[in-house]
């Protein structure tokens, strides 16, 4: 039997936190040997997760509490935006990290500056991350100490329009994206404008051309590209627990249709065992991944001549967060990459 991958989870009591906690319970290389968290420290697993109470698992302590990282392998990192940074920068060099949060996401420091309402603490650190959707960077993953978990809505437009901007099939400029998320996509901490009362039974578009993964989404396609390209990004709240669903309206450039589109996608995507193309003219909808580590591209041709309606799901705490990162360590390590995430979607 192979050593255990020891593991640290920061911010374990969290949403992705509890996502990789259940995710990695299945993985037969894992082992839980830390985990932190911030008001809920002191408490076990089960009393801050009674449906993970089954789970092996330390009790959950403050970071600044733990002394010795000897005896962990890799660490998750589920902290808030900016807390991340100075907290990373602090680990003993041995340590492999996935961070979950935006800090490690853009390579220009001065456009991290720009949204994220300050200068990077970590700017030299932030030079070495690799920014880890895993389909579309695994040599760079499988080298990296510090991979940068891509955001939960650029992963599914970065999947779906990278290869056709990279094949010329479509005009990289001007792709308009619009997005719909769950709740949880927001995190567990309570907040005014994400209670029950307040979220359910409307919708409501929000960070209108001004979200923070404008910046993140344009960096994607700007390398598919090889140079600048502005999208426009429309994310929505939904009145649901799990997953996003991206509406992506393009140009195709002279004689590529939604078939064309698709089948380039099918080709770049062939074997992948988390990336599914759908027949042409068929779309995904989010109850197709929840709860599994799947992203699906659907493409309809649009009545205006020359566009494609591009639609792609993934489940937010899955794909779009702990799945990738569990999918992103198994890269790290020469692991199976679907060890931990052999789970099929939950219906209804
Ligand atoms: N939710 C999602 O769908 C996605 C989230 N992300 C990103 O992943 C990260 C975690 O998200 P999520 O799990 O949803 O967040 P949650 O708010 O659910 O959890 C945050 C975790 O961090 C701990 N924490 C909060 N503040 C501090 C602090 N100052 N010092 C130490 N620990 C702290 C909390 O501890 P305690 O509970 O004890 O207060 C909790 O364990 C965020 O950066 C988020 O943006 C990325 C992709 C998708
Ligand atoms: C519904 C909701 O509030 N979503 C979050 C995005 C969550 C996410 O995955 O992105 P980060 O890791 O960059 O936080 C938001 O709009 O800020």
């Amino acid at each position: 039997m192979s050593d255990p991958i020891r593991i640290a989870i920061l911010g374990a009591s969290g949403y992705t936190g509890a996502e990789l906690i259940r995710l990695l319970d299945t993985h037969d290389r894992a082992e839980l040997a830390i985990l932190t968290a911030d008001r809920r420290a002191g408490q076990t697993l089960a009393a801050v997760f009674p449906h993970l109470a089954s789970v092996k698992a330390p009790p959950l302590v403050a970071i600044d509490d733990v002394t010795d990282w000897s005896g962990v392998d890799v660490v998750f990192c589920c902290l808030p935006h900016a807390t991340t940074q100075a907290v990373i920068a602090g680990l003993p060099e041995h340590l492999k990290i996935v961070d979950l949060s935006a800090d490690f996401r853009l390579a220009d420091t001065e456009e991290y500056a720009r949204w994220y309402g300050g200068p990077h603490k970590a700017p030299e650190l932030q030079k070495t991350a690799v920014y880890g959707l895993t389909e579309l960077a695994r040599p760079e993953i499988a080298a990296a100490r510090l991979v940068a978990n891509p955001g939960c809505y650029p992963t599914g437009p970065h999947l779906a329009l990278a290869p056709l901007i990279e094949s010329g099939l479509i005009e990289p400029d001007g792709i308009i994206i619009d997005a719909k998320s769950g709740v949880s996509g927001a995190g567990r901490a309570a907040k005014e404008g994400l209670l029950h009362g307040e979220v359910s039974e409307g919708i409501h578009a929000y960070g209108v051309a001004s979200h923070r993964h404008s910046p993140e989404i344009e960096q994607a396609l700007s390398k598919a590209a090889g140079r600048t390209v502005r999208a426009s990004f429309t994310p929505h709240l939904m009145p649901m627990n799990r997953g996003i669903l991206c509406t992506m309206y393009v140009q195709a450039h002279a004689g590529a249709d939604a078939a064309t589109l698709l089948a380039k996608l099918a080709v770049r995507y062939q074997g992948e065992p988390f990336v599914k193309v759908l027949p042409t003219g068929t779309t995904p909808h989010t109850r197709h991944v929840r709860g599994s580590n799947l992203c699906l591209i659907g493409a309809v041709d649009d009545r205006v001549p020359g566009r494609v309606i591009l639609v792609s799901v993934i489940d937010n705490l899955v794909k779009g967060a702990a799945g990738q990162a569990v999918q992103n360590m198994n890269v790290m390590f020469g692991l199976p990459e679907t060890a931990g995430l052999a789970l099929q979607p939950m219906f209804p």
